[in-house]
């Protein structure tokens, strides 16, 4: 069973249509990153999600039943992008209240304080916490329950370096056991590691949707090489032999950057490793900001 399912949805807040032929899976075990520009849908794709509003056209499921039933909503782990909480209340007296509204066992409260790192602070107001102690109670609160789908919106905002790599290592574990999960953020670099599939918003509709393989294949941007050799501008004129399109820059007396389209990227290596002359290659292949700033440009071209 997906975790769950849009359908060629179609929403808006008013008469103007917002979201347009949105047609998205998430399967179990999978970590979703769901990008895009201010104001591109995202929150609103998650609320239809969460059964917060319908769609006006176009269909859902959600963990195989209906967005927004209690069956449902009881499944579903939600931290949103600003987390609030009552100031006057502790940590701990915050969630055992959320344990109660979904009916989470009480002894996960403790455990999911010390798995956030609040313990110590746990009896402590919420008004005294720190952004990122915030955002960890905010985490706490959306793992009450076991959720079978998690919707992390921004999770990291605020959390320190440490508490990040924690927070990823804890959605592996969870995606490792079949938890769904969909990761909103504009830290591309933060997630790109993490995610299984991208989807990328334009302007409410879709604009690519797929693994990072997939949609470098599809961007077909160009890959980078970095080279280190004794001699740059002699690897530089036996390249040019092999391969008169290359695109090179040199950057100092042993090392070249070169910008190579995806299919030529082979025969640029085997040229460079025949040379005899590289003494390092590095390779970097579009990242997922790369591919994202692409996606949008086609978007706005598309637009116009
Ligand atoms: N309750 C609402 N009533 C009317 N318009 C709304 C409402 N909520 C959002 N919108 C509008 O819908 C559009 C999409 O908003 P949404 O919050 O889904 O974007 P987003 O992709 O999450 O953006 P951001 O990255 O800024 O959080 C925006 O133009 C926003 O102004």
């Amino acid at each position: 069973m997906n975790s769950f399912e849009l359908n060629c949805i179609e929403f808006g807040y008013g008469r103007q249509p917002l979201l347009r032929d949105i047609t998205l899976t998430l399967a179990p075990g999978r970590i979703m990153g769901l990008f895009g520009h201010n104001g591109a849908g995202k929150t609103t794709t998650i609320k239809l999600i969460l059964g917060l509003m319908a769609p006006q056209r176009g269909s859902l499921s959600v963990l195989g039943g209906q967005a927004g039933t209690p069956a449902v909503a009881r499944q579903i782990g939600y931290l949103p992008e600003n987390v609030m909480f009552y100031p006057q209340m502790t940590g701990r007296e915050i969630l055992d209240h959320f344990a109660r509204l979904k009916g989470a066992a009480r002894s996960q409260v403790p455990q999911l304080l010390e798995q956030v790192g609040l313990e110590d602070a746990c009896n402590r107001r919420v008004k005294t916490y720190s952004k990122g102690m915030r955002q960890r109670l905010g985490l706490a609160q959306a793992l009450l329950a076991d959720p079978r789908l998690l919707i992390l919106d921004e999770p990291t905002v605020g959390l320190d370096p440490v508490a990040t790599a924690e927070l990823y290592r804890l959605l592996r574990c969870l995606r490792n056991r079949g938890t769904g999960i969909v990761l909103c953020s504009h830290v591309l670099p933060g997630v790109e590691p993490y995610i299984d599939q991208a989807a990328i918003l334009f302007k409410g509709r879709l604009q690519a949707l797929g693994d990072l393989p997939s949609l470098r294949a599809r961007a077909e941007l160009p890959v980078r090489l970095i080279v280190r050799s004794a001699d740059s501008q002699g690897t530089l004129t036996r390249l040019n032999g092999s391969l008169p399109r290359l695109s090179a820059l040199v950057k100092d007396a042993n090392t070249i950057e070169l910008v190579v389209a995806p299919g030529e990227k082979m025969a640029a290596i085997q040229g460079l490793l025949g040379s005899g002359l590289v003494e390092d290659l590095q390779i970097h292949q579009p990242t997922l900001e790369d591919l994202y700033c692409h996606f949008m440009d086609i978007g706005s071209q598309e637009g116009q």
